[in-house]
């Protein structure tokens, strides 16, 4: 265990302060990781309420007296105590499917505050959104806009729509996690956005509302959102002289946060460009929508996993741990960098270079490669950087239960998602009679 002077060498962890080292154990605020990792097992996800707060004072701070509505990207983690906790906040969503929006309305969220996005639209998911009284329907192609269209009209009501336009800018971000590119299947291109609109215009069950649009996830310079902004204000200019006037524009979400030597794009900076730009376009009265997930709650949650089996081979060394790519598909699916950090490290001996991988049977099944680390067998990891895209994303595969999910409020603690258990594995299989 660590000595007194090795504490001061204790790397920063990416969720400070609210992950923290005292005496040379990894804390969120008052607890101990170690002490949950014990009483619940592992794999465990485990969050700081805190850092969700504080991720969310840093847009009001940003917003100031403008007129921004947040609609949190509940993509990014959807669990029920975290959306109630958003909703307290005062948070609108950012929703994709009628499964999202039924999660936001039992957790006590206001339908009047959530825009529905999504290629896929059913049209009984919009007949949902519909009776549930949604702000806005986030329309991703011409064909979309003719089922609402439909849809509205049967059920006697007039959808709102705002437009998602995809504008043709990279984000600069992984390609996987861009979705403002021609070549993304998101939105509808720039170039045919004002016949649309028009179209909108003229269908009986729409009324156009807003425009839209969202170019990616991790991004972590402004230039991409301002690209973006440019093209819509063009957009909005021309569309006023169709009279088409919208209340709101929606930038989506896709702030990025510090996973590895990072720098988080700060809501204030983004936000301080893009009122000067509406300003300087006569645009102040636009009521601004925003769509951030990751940046809300991705540093406010880690990934608790045990060290299993110590495996050196002549080519490299493995620490097989308990979580796998089911738990935390990220590295298998964009080669994504998450810190690890033992909860008590080590000092007695020196790091060595480990591959740190879980018990999946897929050689996609790693969490981390390379990384320096001094760890026997039975030692806690931290993943970090874990609170979003964590949890929502894992699977059953190899039949392996899915985590125990854990809040963490001061000196208090709560259970917000119990362990599967076998019984929830098989819930709907039937043997053969
Ligand atoms: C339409 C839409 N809005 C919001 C988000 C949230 O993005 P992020 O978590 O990067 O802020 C996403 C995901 O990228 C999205 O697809
Ligand atoms: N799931 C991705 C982000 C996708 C965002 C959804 N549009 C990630 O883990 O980074």
């Amino acid at each position: 265990m660590s000595s007194p002077s090795d504490l001061q060498n204790l790397p920063q962890p990416a969720g400070f302060p609210h992950f923290h080292f005292v005496s040379g154990e990894l804390h969120v605020e008052s607890l101990a990781l170690s002490t949950l990792a014990k009483q619940y097992g592992t794999p465990l996800y485990v969050y700081s309420r805190a850092a969700i707060g504080q991720a969310w004072q840093s847009y009001v701070n940003a917003i100031g007296s403008r007129r921004v509505l947040v609609c949190y990207g509940m993509k990014a983690n959807s669990n029920l105590a975290i959306l109630q906790e958003f909703a307290r906040l005062g948070s609108g969503f950012d929703i994709v499917s009628d499964g999202e929006l039924a999660r936001v309305l039992k957790a006590g969220g206001d339908a009047g505050k959530v825009v529905f996005s999504g290629v896929g639209k059913q049209a009984w998911e919009m007949e949902q959104a519909l009776a549930a009284g949604v702000k806005c329907f986030n329309v991703e192609s011409v064909a979309e806009l003719h089922r609402l269209s439909d849809v509205a009209s049967r059920m006697g009501r007039l959808a709102p729509v705002s437009l998602r336009v995809n504008p043709d800018v990279d984000a600069q971000t992984h390609p996987y996690i861009s979705t403002g590119l021609k070549e993304n299947k998101f939105g509808i291109a720039i170039e045919t956005a004002s016949e649309a609109y028009q179209l909108a215009k003229s269908l009986p069950g729409v009324e156009v509302v807003g425009l839209d649009c969202h170019i990616g996830s991790q991004i972590t310079e402004v230039s991409p959102y301002l690209d973006a902004l440019d093209k819509l204000i063009a957009l909005i200019k021309e569309l006023s002289g169709h009279g088409i006037h919208i209340k709101h524009l929606d930038l989506g979400g896709g702030l990025g946060i510090r996973y590895d030597d990072e720098t988080p794009l700060d809501p204030s900076i983004l936000l301080n460009k893009v009122f000067a730009r509406l300003d300087s376009f006569g645009l102040t009265h636009l009521e601004l929508v925003l769509e951030p997930g990751r940046s809300l709650v991705g540093n406010a949650g880690v990934l608790l996993t045990e060290v299993q089996f110590l495996k050196p081979t002549a080519d490299r060394s493995f620490a097989i741990v308990d979580a796998g790519m089911n738990d935390l598909m990220r590295p298998a699916l964009y080669e994504a960098w998450h810190g690890v950090l033992p909860v008590r490290p080590r000092s007695d001996f020196a790091p060595t270079q480990w591959d740190v991988v879980g018990p999946v049977c897929e050689s996609a099944d790693w969490l981390a490669k390379g990384r320096m680390l001094a760890i026997e067998q039975g030692d806690v990891l931290a993943i970090e950087s874990a609170g979003a895209y964590g949890f929502v994303m894992a699977g059953n595969y190899n039949s392996r239960p899915k985590a125990a999910e854990i809040l963490v409020d001061g000196v208090e603690h709560h259970v917000i998602r119990e362990r599967e258990t076998f019984e929830d594995l098989v819930r709907g299989e039937h043997l053969l009679r």
